[in-house]
């Protein structure tokens, strides 16, 4: 059977890549993701990665303790390039090609992103892993995930994240909140719920590209997500009937 998807954007959690720690890449863990993208690699689906930087630095944590918005956020997208090279590398390391780029100019380390090149990339059957957000201050790798969805003509954006899916409130925080499995734009934005930011689920609505949360460490991994077997949510302009 054909693949639902001809070409994905994938978030992977920065902060799911600690595994059971509080900082930094826990290497089983990498190599179980890197697993279950390149198995859905080798089925033919193209897929574009964007990987956040919890694991290592957020801007909004470096402004609070004194450090200035934009180098805070400078060294925030410092981090998520780390995850993108350790991401990329467990995936050439299970026989798929793989290709990092980075939104921060650092030509020694990975080449500049463009949509040209990296759509390019794709079509030669490389997963791009995409590292630095959008290379700019005062945004999140979730409004990159989006916006680089967009800009690569993707079919949906899938949120690998801690938890599996939208919740009437946080789950980490609420234990009484409920999953939905299918929930609007404009309930995600109208509701607050906050598994991505605003801008990121906005851009999203404008131009139709829709968004499916479920948790990097479900067994049936990206390929039960992308069969429907795995446990996650839908956020759509509408519901189904
Ligand atoms: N209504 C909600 N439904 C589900 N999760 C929610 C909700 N509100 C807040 N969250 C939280 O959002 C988190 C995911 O977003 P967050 O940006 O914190 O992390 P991430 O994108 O997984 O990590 P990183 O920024 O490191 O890439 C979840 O772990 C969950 O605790
Ligand atoms: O476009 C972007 C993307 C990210 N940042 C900074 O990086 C960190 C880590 O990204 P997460 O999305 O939180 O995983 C973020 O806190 C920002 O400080 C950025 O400036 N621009």
């Amino acid at each position: 059977m054909a693949p639902a998807y001809k070409r994905i954007l994938l978030k992977v959690s920065g902060e799911a890549l600690a595994g059971d720690n509080s900082f930094g890449i826990e290497p089983p863990f990498l190599q179980a993701v890197a697993k279950q993208i390149a198995d859905v690699a080798k089925t033919g689906v193209e897929i574009a990665i964007v990987v956040g930087g919890g694991n290592i630095f957020r801007g909004m944590a470096g402004a609070a303790d004194g450090t200035d918005r934009v180098t805070a956020d400078t060294m925030g997208m410092l981090g998520t390039m780390i995850n993108a090279l350790a991401l990329s590398n467990a995936i050439s390391r299970q026989g798929v090609k793989s290709k990092p780029y980075s939104a921060v100019p650092m030509p020694s380390v990975a080449d500049a992103f463009t949509a040209r090149e990296a759509k390019a990339s794709l079509e030669e059957g490389y997963v791009v892993v995409l590292g630095g957000g959008t290379g700019n201050p005062f945004f999140t790798t979730d409004t990159a995930s989006t916006l680089r969805a967009i800009e690569l003509e993707c079919d949906v954006v899938l949120k690998g994240t801690k938890v599996d899916g939208v919740y009437s409130a946080d789950p980490m925080k609420d234990p009484a909140a409920t999953r939905y499995d299918h929930v609007t734009y404009d309930e995600v934005i109208g509701q607050d719920l906050r598994v991505m930011d605003t801008a990121a689920f906005a851009l999203a609505r404008d131009n139709g590209m829709p968004i499916i949360v479920y948790a990097l460490n479900d067994a049936a991994g990206l390929a039960g997500v992308l069969s429907g077997t795995a446990r996650s949510t839908r956020v759509s302009k509408s519901k189904p009937l």
